[in-house]
């Protein structure tokens, strides 16, 4: 039987019934969410609570979580939830009156971005940021072409799931986009920068033969979706500049990379010292609470204001605000993008002591505190072997300790721990996974 290691074949076809207090009651229950929806693992998690890096099942069983992206700070981070709570006391409203919290906000985040990004706009989803984003860079450029990844996801609107390759084969992608291969680190060893951005620059050669003007070229700043590649920094700028001189933009998604995740700044594209014209955000932004947004630089969506109106009824309200607030003053109290830089080398350090036992580790990559552990059946050859990573998966959910693989790229583990993870954590976790890796060979 096979079992699922991501997003994509993580549906669990209404068979699951394997709740261990209460028999069937989780089918019944996901049967009332629909044949679409996913969730992980075939036996899936049922979780009650959340605590710092632990997730608990209603029996108390403690899941050291090593896969979150959203809760980054700790899960109920004790700030997070206070300024929720206050905030939800004083005013709750939508978006169309002024607040004083939100012009704060925005101002910090700006902030932390290169100067020429200087407007900052709420939505509650990375899904709404990369479709609105998409909507400033087609009214600046009048074009339509997209270029993106081949294994790339970008989000689950109409607009956006037409280039997000990743989303499988049930998804048309718009015959205004067009792939290139992800930037495959491990396997492109020698001008890896150069022939990316030779991809990027024939697709878009592609689109102006087809009479397709191009609009944007998307990317995520460590490539999430695709396999986990961040190396060697710097890589992107052929790729960005290729972009450019076919007459489109660059947006940043940085809904998985921002806010500290890679360990060396704030954004992952910052780690390639490329300046985008777009940068959308999300998931960790308020620790759980739904909040996204876009930073955009104020010529490109200058007409976008003048013709197009924009609102969000929920994005960026005052709880939200206070949410995302709190989630920017704990990564800075707490020096947390430092602590990914170090906690993610000791445990890639930890994953490569591994491989030397284990060559069915063929790769150990990623930036920061996110992760990518490539496995293989033949190491000389590079063979990728998904059914490893996927028994890899379930073996680490059998020690309590949750990881997924990437979506397209199966056979890649994709380990992301909150950014609290300190040393006895990621002892905890390289001992777990030494032991499911003895166990498997
Ligand atoms: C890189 C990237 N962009 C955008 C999204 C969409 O974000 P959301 O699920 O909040 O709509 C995701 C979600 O996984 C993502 O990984």
């Amino acid at each position: 039987m096979t079992t699922d290691t991501g997003m994509v074949n993580a549906f669990v076809e209404g068979r699951a019934d394997l709740d261990p207090a209460t028999g069937e009651m989780i089918s019944r229950r996901k049967d009332l969410l629909g044949p679409a929806y996913r969730l992980f693992y075939e036996r899936p998690l049922h979780l009650v609570r959340g605590e710092g890096v632990w997730l608990y099942d209603p029996e108390g069983t403690g899941y050291l979580d090593a896969y979150n992206n959203v809760t980054s700070i700790g899960h109920c981070h004790p700030r997070v939830v206070e300024a929720i709570a206050r905030q939800a006391g004083i005013l709750a409203t939508n978006t169309r009156y002024m607040h004083g919290a939100i012009l704060d906000y925005a101002e910090r985040l700006l902030a932390t971005m290169p100067d020429a990004l200087g407007h900052m706009m709420f939505t509650c989803t990375g899904s709404d940021a990369n479709d609105l984003a998409v909507r400033i860079a087609q009214s600046f450029t009048g074009g339509k072409g997209i270029v993106v990844t081949e294994t790339a996801y970008h989000g689950i609107t109409q607009a956006v799931s037409e280039f997000s390759p990743s989303l499988g084969e049930n998804v048309d992608l718009g015959a205004h986009v067009r792939t290139v291969p992800a930037p495959d680190s491990y396997r492109v060893t020698e001008g890896l920068a150069e022939s990316f951005g030779a991809s990027v620059a024939a697709a878009f050669a592609d689109l102006k033969r087809h009479g397709i003007k191009p609009a944007l070229f998307i990317c995520d700043g460590i490539f999430a979706s695709d396999g986990v590649f961040g190396d060697p920094a710097g890589f992107l700028k052929p790729a960005v500049e290729a972009a450019r001189a076919a007459g489109a933009l660059y947006i940043a998604d940085e809904v998985q990379s921002g806010f500290g995740r890679t360990g060396d700044a704030m954004w992952g594209f910052q780690r390639h010292g490329v300046i985008p014209d777009l940068v959308t955000m999300g998931k960790p932004m308020g620790n759980g609470f739904p909040v996204a947004g876009v930073a955009v630089r104020p010529e490109v969506v200058e007409e976008f204001g003048r013709k197009a109106r924009y609102f969000n009824t929920f994005g960026g309200n005052a709880v939200a605000i206070a949410a995302a607030t709190a989630v920017l003053d704990v990564i800075e109290d707490e020096g947390l993008v430092e602590n990914a830089r170090v906690m993610g080398d000791y445990l890639r350090d930890g994953f490569r002591d591994l491989q030397t036992r284990y060559p069915a580790i063929g790769d150990v990559r990623g930036a920061g505190l996110f992760i990518g552990v490539e496995m293989v059946s033949d190491a000389a050859a590079k063979t990728p072997d998904a059914a490893a990573a996927t028994a890899i998966v379930n073996g680490m959910r059998d020690e309590n300790v949750l990881i997924s693989g990437c979506a397209k790229a199966a056979n890649v583990l994709k380990i992301r721990p909150p950014l609290v993870f300190k040393k006895s954590d990621a002892d905890h976790f390289i001992a777990a996974l030494s032991r499911v890796l003895a166990r498997l060979s």
